[in-house]
């Protein structure tokens, strides 16, 4: 009871010492009462009291006055009667709001559920879908004049008639002829990604080979010679039966049924591109290979049959498709159901292993391909770090298989950057996000130095000019497409690379749009 005066105090300022409880039953409660004995007990009803001041009694004429006005007025307040038990009315009145109050009580336990249930669903629900407008007239025009180029040229390259290039009737190839004179020129290239084993495109950076082929003199070694300027002079075997182009040009030349070369012969090859860096050394030099071979056996190749054995021998088409044919290219290897010959007997583009002299079916088109447009401004920056990473090793950290997630991710950013590429001006933020990949930078970020640093800090929105940056091939090389800003693009991420005591050299490059090409014969 002491509790519950303290408490009747608290809200309604009633003294505590004039506050006076009863039962129902007319029992007084003191302090030190229990009111809930029973703790299953929830509600009871006690008559409060209050205690009267003592004093004079009233004045009787007042008293009387008060009492007539009383009398006056028409008694409508019956609760403090009793009825026929006894009990007062308020108590009984008391008793059964109490009762119909916990009556409901499962009632409105329910409806507040269902308004908690109401609020949690809409928490829940997705926003009603915003219509965007999309107002970039520019941008529309461009691209759909993007989609019909696309579409002609598809149906271009499916209608058009092979293009012969070859070394000309002129006997080229005859081991008895004067001095012949040609160049092989093939084009570096790299795929940028997510446009990984799909898209390739020709850089300005070219290989030739020059090819003289010498008249026999009797008492003189009718030998081959092969010599190297450049990039892996010092390095590369001169043995024309273990170095990657000699080797794919006796290759097709064996496929041919032609045993060797002519000779005596001089094959002297200047590369630029420097080797296991990205830039498609392998793919460029067994284009050289096929042409060579090609050109040497006077086999009359198209070039789309030429792709055939390319891909005989670097079995991802991005590289070789985009040496050979030039420009920017979409391919894929369409897989024939003949027998094919096994990848031992034909060159390896990392080993050095011989070239077996059998007769290899080459399967027919397997290579195929569209070129696609290129934004005329977009340059190649390529950032080349003096260390090389083997473009098989590079293969054998990517997994076995894939998820949907990362698979859709990076199909959703092709198909937006083959057409983002292709537009003027280029728009930075779309192809910047659309470069974003899933399928294999995150794989070889451990073979590579610096390369999360780079991706995650060289960014369009602090350096000006910049598109996109992705690892090129498969890498070290580091490839940013760029507008303007070379410099400062170049600088950022050779820093990062110094900062893991790394040189590189820059290298801005231009997407050109021949393909490899037989320039020139002299006789
Ligand atoms: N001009 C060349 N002449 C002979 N062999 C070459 C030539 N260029 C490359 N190679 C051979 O190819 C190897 C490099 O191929 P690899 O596929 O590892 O790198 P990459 O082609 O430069 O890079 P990526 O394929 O990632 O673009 C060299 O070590 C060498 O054996
Ligand atoms: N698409 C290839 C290119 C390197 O030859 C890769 O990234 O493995």
């Amino acid at each position: 009871m002491f509790d519950l005066k303290q408490l009747i105090f608290s809200r309604l300022s009633i003294e505590p010492e004039d506050q006076v409880y009863h039962t129902l039953s007319g029992k007084r409660l003191a302090d030190d009462s229990q009111i809930f004995e029973d703790e299953q007990v929830e509600f009871t009803t006690l008559n409060l009291n209050l205690r009267l001041l003592g004093g004079k009694g009233g004045f009787g004429s007042m008293l009387r006055a008060q009492g007539g006005k009383m009398a006056s007025q028409k008694t409508t307040n019956f609760e403090a009667c009793r009825d026929l038990n006894g009990r007062r009315l308020r108590t009984v009145n008391e008793a059964k709001r109490l009762a119909d109050h916990l009556e409901q009580e499962p009632d409105r336990q329910r409806i507040r559920k269902e308004k908690v249930q109401k609020k949690i669903e809409e928490g829940l629900a997705e926003p009603p879908t915003k219509r965007i407008r999309f107002d970039d007239t520019e941008y529309l025009k461009a691209s759909e004049e993007m989609k019909e180029k696309v579409s002609n040229a598809v149906s271009e390259a499916i209608s058009k008639k092979s293009v012969v290039v070859n070394n000309n009737n002129s006997g080229n190839g005859d081991p008895g002829r004067a001095l012949s004179l040609w160049d092989v020129v093939v084009l570096s290239e790299d795929d940028s990604r997510p446009g990984f084993d799909v898209l390739g495109v020709s850089l300005s950076l070219y290989l030739t080979v020059e090819l003289d082929i010498l008249e026999s003199e009797p008492d003189k070694s009718n030998e081959v010679v092969l010599t190297y300027s450049g990039e892996g002079a010092d390095t590369l075997t001169l043995n024309i039966e273990k170095n990657l182009i000699t080797k794919t040009a006796l290759y097709v030349l064996s496929c041919n049924n032609i045993e060797g070369f002519p000779s005596p012969l001089n094959i002297h090859v200047d590369n630029p591109i420097p080797l296991g860096r990205g830039l498609g050394s392998s793919g460029t030099a067994i284009v050289a290979g096929v042409m060579l071979g090609n050109v040497v056996g006077n086999l009359g190749l198209t070039k789309e049959r030429m792709l055939d054995y390319c891909l005989m021998i670097e079995h991802h088409p991005d590289n070789v498709t985009a040496a050979l044919m030039g420009g920017f290219v979409a391919s894929y290897v369409k897989r024939s159901d003949q027998n094919v010959t096994p990848h031992s007997e034909t060159p390896d583009s990392n080993g050095d292993g011989v070239v077996k002299a059998s007769v290899h079916a080459v399967p027919e088109g397997m290579g195929h391909y569209v070129k696609l447009n290129w934004a005329k401004e977009i340059k190649a920056v390529t950032i080349i770090p003096q260390f090389e990473v083997s473009t098989a090793d590079a293969r054998n950290v990517l997994p076995k298989e894939y998820g949907k997630q990362d698979v859709v991710f990076n199909l959703q950013r092709l198909a937006v950057l083959i057409m983002a590429l292709s537009c003027s001006p280029p728009k930075a933020d779309l192809i910047y996000q659309a470069m974003q990949d899933k399928v294999h930078q995150p794989y070889r970020k451990h073979l590579i130095p610096g390369l999360s640093e780079i991706l995650a800090s060289v960014k369009p929105d602090n350096y000006p000019g910049l598109l996109g940056v992705c690892l090129s091939g498969a890498g070290p090389t580091i490839l940013a497409l760029a507008t303007q800003n070379f410099d400062g693009i170049s600088e950022a991420i050779k820093s990062i690379f110094a900062e893991k005591g790394i040189e590189t050299v820059t290298r801005v490059l231009d997407v050109v749009d021949d393909g490899a090409q037989v320039t020139g014969i002299q006789q």
